[in-house]
Parts: C-alpha cells; structure tokens; sequence
C-alpha cells in the first residue's frame, strides 16, 4: 500500500521504531529515498521542516529517560503485562508469555495513523485483569484479525494481542475498536459492555462523559471498591519495586486506603485546555480535558463531577467567554493551545471570621485556603493539595504517629515543603521551644511558605524557618547545621513530587538518622523505589529502620490515583 506521509510523521515513525516504512515500500520523498535509515534522519533533520529535529531531540530524549527510568508508565505497565499473563496462565493452565503477545513491526506500522488505519472491531472480548492505571486487559488470538497486515504467517500463528481498555474491570466481556499497536499490548476503545461477572454499577456513574473522558477511571464501582483498587495498587507496587518487604506486603492492613470524606464535588482545581481554531470558518471548539482515545484530542465538557460547585457554575461563566471572544483571535494564536484556569479560593471575612469559597480564574490573583485552623496563601502557579477535605485526616494520622512514637520531639523537617502545609500544620507536635525546618525548590512557594508562617502568627525565623533549595542541600545548610540538630530529636516529612527522591537524598537521611520519618507519595511506585534503595543502604550501616505503616489515602476519588503514606521509624540499637 502507498501512501503520502508528512515529514513530521515520518520521521516521528523513523525516530520511534527504526525505518519501517522503507521496508513496506510507503512513498517518501525522492530526495531521500536512496539511503540508510540514519542517513534518512539527518537529511530530513536538515533539509526539510523546520521543526524536524526539534520532534527528534524530543523523541530522542524521551526514549533516553524511557531506557533508565524503570518506574516509567510504560516500564511499570509491562510489568503489569507479564503479571496479567501469569494469572491468566495458571487461571486456565497455559503457559503465555510475553514472547506469545508481541506485535510484528508491520502490525505496528499499520495501526499508527488515527487518519488511516483499518478499522478493527472485536465483537467479544474478555477482560482478564486490571492495571495499576485502572485499565483492563484482554486477549484475543492475533489470527482473528492480523493476517492482512503481516509479512509471515507465524508471525500470528498461536499468538495473541493483549488489548488495554480504559473504563473496563475485569469479569467484563465487551466490545472494542483497535487503535495502536505497541510491542506489547494494543489499545482498544471501549465500544459496549456486553456482560459483566463483577462489581461493576453502571448506575453509580454520575458523569455523563465518563466514557470518553481520561480524567476518571473508576466511577462504575462502589466507593469501597474503588479503595480496594487502590490498596492493591500500594501492594502491587511495593511487590513488584520492594520486593525485600515479603509477607509483609500481603498483610490485610498494608496499604490499607484511608477515604475521603467526599467522593464527588472536591476538586478545587481544574485546568481544562482548548486549541484556538486555525480557519475562521472553523468554529468547533472542544474546551475540556484529553478524550480517552488521544486521536480525538480534547473532549468537551461543560461540568465536571469531581470538581467543586464554584469551579462548575465558573467553568460555564468561562466557557461562554471564551466562544465569544474567538473572532477576536490573533493569527499567531490560531493553532495553539490554552489552558484555562479555575482555582477554589476561600474568601474570608476579616469583621466576622465567616468564610465562603469563590473561584478564581487570574493565574496572578493569590488563593486562600483553610485547614483545620490554619490559612494558607499562595500563587495559582504554587502547588497545593486539591482535595482539601481530606487534609485534617492525614495531619491526624501523622499525629497519631508521632504520639505513638512516645517521645517529645525538638525538630521538624518538611522537606519538599511547597507553601508549607505539613511544617504550618504539624507545628504544634513539637516542643515549644524546638523549631521547624521546610525547604522547597520553587523561591516563589518558599516566599508563600513564609508568608502562611507568619499569616498564623508562627515566629519566623525563631521557630519556623523556610529555605529555598533542592532538598537534598537541607543537611549542608548553614541554618540547618548551625541549630545542631539531632536525629534522635526529629521527624522528617519527605513529599517529592511524582518522580521520588533521589540517591543522594535517600543517603543523607540515613546518616542524619531521624527517629520518625514520613514519606508522603503521589506515587507509589517511585516512593516503592526509593524505600527499597533506603534498605539497601542500611545494609552497610549500622543505623537501622523499620517500616511502621504504609496507608493509602484516597486524594482523588474516582480516579486511579492514591496517595500513600510509609511511616518509618528508627530501630533501638
Ligand atoms: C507533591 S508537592 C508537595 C508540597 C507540599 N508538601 C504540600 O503538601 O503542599 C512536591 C513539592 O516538591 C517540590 N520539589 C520538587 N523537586 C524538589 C527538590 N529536588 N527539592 C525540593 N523541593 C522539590 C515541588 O516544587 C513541589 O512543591
């Protein structure tokens, strides 16, 4: 089959999966047909669009961090592939292995293009297994489908393609459309839900876009479900990255999923992202968030369940602006990408103390947000935790933690503090006279961390004091070093954003050797990780720690993320 291809797909494809293209003899313009595959490279890098070599560097690098981050998406999920297999083996006394699912170059190849690939309906198909992503897994034989698009008969013969289906459980049989191949797996869009042998309630789904949309994963199970999706999810990331913490991962209480007190409604942020139409006759405009099938692009949407009252009746206020202001577009906007911003704020009133919410939609106006008794401020571009609601609840586990510990503690350090929720808001857990540590990348957020210390009358720097820099830098800092801390006196909450800590901070808490830590994670994989690593280097030390708790807490109702929280504490010699 010949068909005309953009340069950028091109050499999108070449960078991706070598030069396949050449084999299947697609058109490719004359000036660079006679040669190598790298050659191909370079000479549409240097001849042709002007972005070529930008999408390659990109690709490049992507695939560069890919091959050393095996806590990467697609690490972890053929990890989850191998798993899903191994049920499926022993479930039905096979043995099929990843070697029985990969898809041959040409397969790939024609499933690439949304514009141009065949249209694969599989009427019946089986859900075997769930993702840590909250997807399902099926498999279907290759011979149902694949014959035209091979060079090889066995290529197919007796081999299978494992088929990732967003909003499906397993004991679902469903009807699905193919769409990429990859190595490994194959995406498939949800058609229908023929039958189900599980918990799935189709009438739990309060949103009408659910289906289409990538923001939810989990709307069709009862909340109880939802959080025992998520304990596995604890559980299958500290099996598959600590895998040293045994039996006692499969303990009913690890990773055990702490709710949120409201499940719909607690979202007090939402980013959703529009693209400004290039042709003027060209109105359609989708204002939403990213359709679960990536070639339909942005998903329109108008409400969103899980965010809060104020940020819907603004997201329609919004809306109707934006419509209105697109004849007004200039030509260098057109094609690009906006992101609008909705952000809960709390408004208080300084004469009467009564608060109500608003949503703000200026990324320069500053938010306000209350927890327990304390306010918080901060610029829209800061991080702060979204569900609000279920922030008393964690500041207590950490309090019930620290009593357990039964010892007066002098130091708190927040690393990777943000605006300083857990400095501000553990700051009566410590002795009067100790005094509070946070240290925080971003200069503006430790500005804002300043500021919410002094907001709630916490003496700076006397007791609390905020530091900008990279956490790791926390125990070489003057400050830091001058209050002669001990580790015996101190609790280190540690909060890194999704991709972990890192070597070299994993080794300076050691040796700081604080007698409680907190790892608070987004994720649990890379917080699996790390931990893991931690043992590794108690292994050449005589400093020893012993993993308390691990407990989830379910930030994002709805959704496939959890927070997890591993408490640790230091062993008595
Ligand atoms: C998940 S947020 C937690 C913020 C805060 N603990 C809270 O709950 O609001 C992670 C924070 O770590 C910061 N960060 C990322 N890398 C860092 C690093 N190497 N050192 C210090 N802070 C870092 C980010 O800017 C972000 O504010």
């Amino acid at each position: 089959m010949i068909r005309q291809l953009s340069v950028t797909k091109l050499v999108h494809t070449i960078a991706i999966r070598g030069c396949p293209l050449l084999r299947r003899g697609v058109h490719i313009p004359s000036k660079v047909r006679k040669v190598s595959d790298s050659q191909l490279e370079v000479a549409l890098a240097r001849n042709r669009e002007k972005h070529v070599s930008k999408i390659l560097s990109k690709v490049n690098k992507k695939k560069k961090k890919d091959t050393i981050d095996h806590t990467s998406t697609e690490s972890v999920l053929l990890l989850e592939i191998r798993s899903a297999l191994k049920y499926y083996s022993e479930k039905n006394g096979l043995t099929v292995g990843v070697e029985d699912v990969v898809n041959p170059t040409s397969l790939i190849n024609e499933y690439l293009f949304s514009r141009s690939r065949p249209t694969t309906i599989i009427e019946s198909m089986d859900i075997i297994y769930q993702t840590n992503e909250g997807e399902g897994l099926g498999l279907i034989p290759k011979s149902l489908y694949a014959a035209p698009f091979i060079d090889q008969e066995e290529e197919i013969y007796n081999k299978f393609t494992l088929v990732k289906v967003p909003k499906t459980l397993p004991g679902d049989r469903v009807k699905v459309r193919l769409n990429m191949h990859h190595r490994y797996y194959s995406e498939g869009v949800l058609l229908e839900v023929l039958k189900s042998k599980n918990s799935r309630r189709d009438n739990l789904i309060l949103c009408s876009n659910f289906n289409n949309c990538s923001g939810c994963q989990l709307q069709m199970l009862n909340y109880e479900d939802q959080l025992n999706f998520k304990q596995n999810s604890i559980r299958k990331a500290y099996k598959y990255f600590y895998p040293q913490l045994g039996e006692a991962i499969d303990d009913e209480r690890f990773g055990m999923v702490n709710g949120s007190p409201i499940q719909y409604s607690y979202r007090s942020k939402l980013t959703p992202h529009y693209k400004i139409p290039r042709q003027d006759k060209d109105q359609t405009l989708n204002i939403g968030l990213n359709h679960v099938d990536a070639s339909q692009g942005i998903l329109d949407i108008d409400s969103c369940p899980i965010a809060s009252p104020t940020i819907n009746s603004r997201l329609k206020e919004q809306r109707e602006k934006i419509f209105n202001e697109l004849k007004y577009a200039k030509a260098g906007d057109k094609g690009r990408q906006r992101t609008l911003l909705l952000r809960d704020s709390v408004r208080i009133n300084n004469d009467t103390g009564d608060f109500h919410r608003v949503c703000l939609t200026d990324s320069a106006k500053v938010v306000t947000e209350k927890v327990e008794d304390f306010v918080y401020q901060f610029n829209t571009s800061s991080f702060f935790q979204v569900n609000v609601d279920i922030l008393p609840n964690v500041l207590d586990f950490m309090r019930y933690h620290i009593e357990l510990s039964n010892y007066s503690f002098k130091y708190l350090i927040d690393t990777y503090c943000g605006v300083g929720f857990f400095g501000i808001g553990l700051s009566n857990a410590i002795k009067e006279d100790g005094k509070i540590f946070g240290i925080e990348v971003s200069a503006k957020s430790i500005e804002y961390a300043t500021h919410n210390a002094k907001l709630n009358g916490i003496a700076v720097p006397e007791r609390i004091q905020f530091i900008s820099g990279s956490s790791e830098t926390m125990f070489e800092n003057e400050h830091f070093v001058q209050a002669e801390m001990q580790g015996s006196d101190s609790i280190v909450i540690m909060d890194p954003s999704r991709k972990g800590a890192n070597e070299s901070f994993m080794r300076q808490l050691l040796a700081f050797k604080p007698r409680l830590i907190f790892y608070v994670s987004c994720n649990v994989i890379t917080q699996a990780r790390d931990l893991a690593m931690f043992e590794e280097y108690q292994k050449a030390s005589p400093i020893k720690y012993k993993i308390r708790e691990v407990a989830g807490f379910d930030f994002f109702p709805q959704t496939k993320h959890v927070e997890s929280i591993a408490v640790l504490e230091l062993c008595e010699n």
